[in-house]
């Protein structure tokens, strides 16, 4: 799998005229890489995943995956946003489904597909339960697990944690660290939480405030097993620290 985004700007028209939102965004995702995107509200982060997602078109520049351009959305990509997307009436399982019967896959192969991913998430003995008796973290899972189910080429994540409490969102975090390691999946996440971002990825871009521009490129080496404890050492602290530094350096550049 190879994500390339390349030489992308979007502008969106507004009734106070044109808005930059993205400027010259240049980024990649290779087979098995965890990518974060970390910018400030406003710097573009949802329009950039809504791009990769085919939700929307970008104004110049091209998205491909594997070579494809990006120009809709595929099954290639999996989405899971920040609010909760299970259809309420619906089952965990058939919300699971729901993708593979819209794919055309017969009954009983869907059920199977989909408990496997349940059982993936850890919540397999949740399949009959409706989405408003689930924690928001388990709400999520099913979310991943639905993403999960179509066989994605890379899992595309907008903040999907930021709605859960610190506790939750830290056990979410480091669940998804245990699949990706598992699974060898390719996702690119974007957040505005920093430590976040140093925790999950391997590579991150920072983006700049308005038009959002990459301010830097950052690669993290804490190991490919993390737990939770490498938050507290020396190294985990330091990238935090030079993300921060970026992130405040950008949004003096573009203070008034
Ligand atoms: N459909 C749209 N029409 C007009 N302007 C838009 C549209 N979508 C986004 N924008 C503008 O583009 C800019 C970037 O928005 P975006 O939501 O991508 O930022 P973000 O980094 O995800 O912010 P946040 O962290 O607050 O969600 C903002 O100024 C926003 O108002």
């Amino acid at each position: 799998m190879h994500l390339e985004i390349a030489k992308v700007h979007k502008q969106f028209d507004t009734p106070q005229g044109p808005l930059v939102a993205l400027k010259d965004i240049n980024m990649h995702v290779e087979t098995g890489e965890f990518v974060c995107a970390v910018g400030a509200s406003g710097s573009g982060k949802s329009t950039l995943l809504r791009l990769v997602a085919g939700l929307e078109m970008p104004t110049a520049g091209e998205i491909t995956v594997d070579g494809q351009p990006v120009i809709g959305p595929g099954a290639d990509r999996g989405m899971v946003f920040q609010s909760y997307t299970l259809y309420p009436w619906m089952t965990v399982q058939e919300n699971v489904e729901f993708g593979l019967k819209l794919q055309g896959m017969e009954a009983k192969q869907r059920r199977e597909e989909a408990s496997r991913y349940l059982d993936v998430v850890g919540l397999a003995q949740f399949s009959r339960s409706l989405p408003k008796e689930l924690s928001g973290g388990m709400k999520q899972r099913v979310a991943i697990a639905r993403a999960l189910a179509n066989h994605p080429k890379i899992l595309l994540m907008d903040e999907p944690f930021g709605a859960l409490d610190v506790q939750t969102k830290e056990s979410m975090q480091e669940f998804l660290l245990e699949l990706w390691d598992r699974l060898g999946i390719s996702i690119l996440m974007i957040t505005h939480d920093v430590s976040e971002a140093v925790f999950l990825s391997q590579r991150i871009y920072v983006l700049s405030a308005r038009p959002g521009t990459i301010a830097e490129e950052v690669s993290i080496d804490l190991g490919q097993h993390r737990a939770y404890a490498v938050r507290r050492t020396e190294p985990f602290h330091h990238y935090c620290d030079e993300i921060m530094d970026l992130l405040r350096g950008t949004a003096a550049n573009t203070a008034p």
